[in-house]
């Protein structure tokens, strides 16, 4: 495609993830509504493996974004966290250190970091502001993700701290709660609770199954938000302006918290799960698998007075899902 040289080059990485296609639509939404042309730059997994440093170095020299949204990540639920906790580590660590300090030497100036509310404490007093970072102990399930993503923001923070005075960088972070929409991964084990029990209550239905089995007791209360509201969270963030970001992060331009601001126990997820899939069968629990954190519910106030509110609600949100969803269970994840 040839590029138009008189509007910034935007890199998203990470663009055939649920987050990333997401970003991508939002931006292609917004470029045809305004008219104005769109220079995206994308790669594949395969194409660049964002955790080889001298890769990413090379990529970026030769394409010198101007603008980059982080959203590659290893991402998972509960099980996979607490599976494979060095590839979540490692890998996180090395694609966030590659991609920031790759933008910063080849002069990328705005740059979009997405971390997790995993970040925040087990046991912080709810609902979470961006203040209650690094104040508690991390929930063990997934402890490690969690690091390399507080890692991320520290990276974003630091970067701006030494070098936004003297190389006019601007690098920032939202946090988005529990994510679900189109594109989510249904893998039986390794994804998160609602495209898992998406699929679940499904393939009951299908097999006239007599109940379906959810983990842990129920009772643990999560905040779900819709792809589609994080995307369009994610373009108004970058887009603010510095003085307006600024002021709103203090004291370190920090992160920034995306939630819907209301959170529902597991049990009433499956319940409202099961209505939207239209299985009729019993709902049991297997209190021998981990519940995680008891309660994650996000203070996005400062992104709400910043003019960001999100659209989709959780029973419209499940609804898209479900018809969009079932094509995807036998997708490799
Ligand atoms: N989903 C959720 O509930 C939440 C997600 N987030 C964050 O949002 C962001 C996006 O998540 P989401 O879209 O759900 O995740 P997905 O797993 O759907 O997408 C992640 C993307 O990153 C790519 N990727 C992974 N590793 C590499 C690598 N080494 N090199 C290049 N590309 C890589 C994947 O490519 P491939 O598939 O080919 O490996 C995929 O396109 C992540 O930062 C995540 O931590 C935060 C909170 C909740
Ligand atoms: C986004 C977030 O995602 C993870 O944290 P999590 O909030 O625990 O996410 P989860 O979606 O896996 O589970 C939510 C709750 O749901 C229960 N649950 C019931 N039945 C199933 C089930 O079948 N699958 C899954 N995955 N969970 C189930 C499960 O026991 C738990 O109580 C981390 O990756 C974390 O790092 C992170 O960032």
């Amino acid at each position: 495609m040839q590029k138009n040289k008189s509007v910034p080059n935007l890199y998203v990485a990470g663009h055939r993830g649920m987050v990333g296609a997401a970003i991508l639509r939002v931006l292609e939404e917004q470029a045809k509504q305004s008219g104005q042309a769109l220079n995206l730059i994308t790669r594949t997994h395969s194409e660049l493996d964002l955790t080889n440093q001298a890769a990413v170095q090379e990529f970026f020299k030769k394409e010198k974004p101007d603008q980059v949204y982080l959203a590659a990540a290893r991402v998972g639920g509960i099980h996979a966290n607490n599976t494979y906790p060095a590839q979540f580590i490692y890998e996180n660590l090395m694609i966030e250190a590659n991609v920031i300090h790759a933008a910063f030497t080849h002069g990328t100036k705005k740059l979009l970091f997405l971390g997790s509310s995993c970040i925040y404490p087990k046991h912080a007093s709810q609902p979470m502001s961006e203040d209650a970072l690094l104040t508690g102990t991390l929930e063990p399930t997934n402890e490690p993700y969690a690091i390399a993503k507080i890692a991320g923001i520290k990276l974003c923070e630091s970067y701006n701290r030494q070098y936004s005075a003297t190389h006019g960088i601007d690098y920032r972070s939202v946090m988005p709660t529990n994510l679900y929409g189109p594109g989510d991964n249904y893998h039986p084990k390794n994804s998160h609770v609602i495209p898992a029990l998406i699929r679940r209550f499904h393939e009951a239905k299908i097999s006239n199954a007599p109940s379906v089995t959810i983990w842990g007791t129920g009772t643990p209360k999560r905040e779900f938000l819709y792809v589609d509201d994080m995307a369009r969270a994610s373009v108004h963030v970058m887009n603010l302006d510095k003085d307006t970001y600024a002021q709103h992060t203090q004291p370190m331009c920090s992160h920034i918290n995306v939630g819907s601001g209301q959170d529902i126990t597991i049990k009433d997820l499956a319940e409202l799960i099961k209505d939207t899939v239209g299985y009729t069968g019993a709902i049991e629990f297997d209190p021998s698998k981990p519940d995680g954190s008891p309660r994650k519910l996000m203070d996005s106030q400062r992104l709400n007075s910043l003019g960001w509110h999100p659209q989709v609600s959780l029973q419209q949100g499940l609804a898209n899902t479900y018809k969009t969803g079932t094509d995807l269970f036998s997708a490799p994840h």
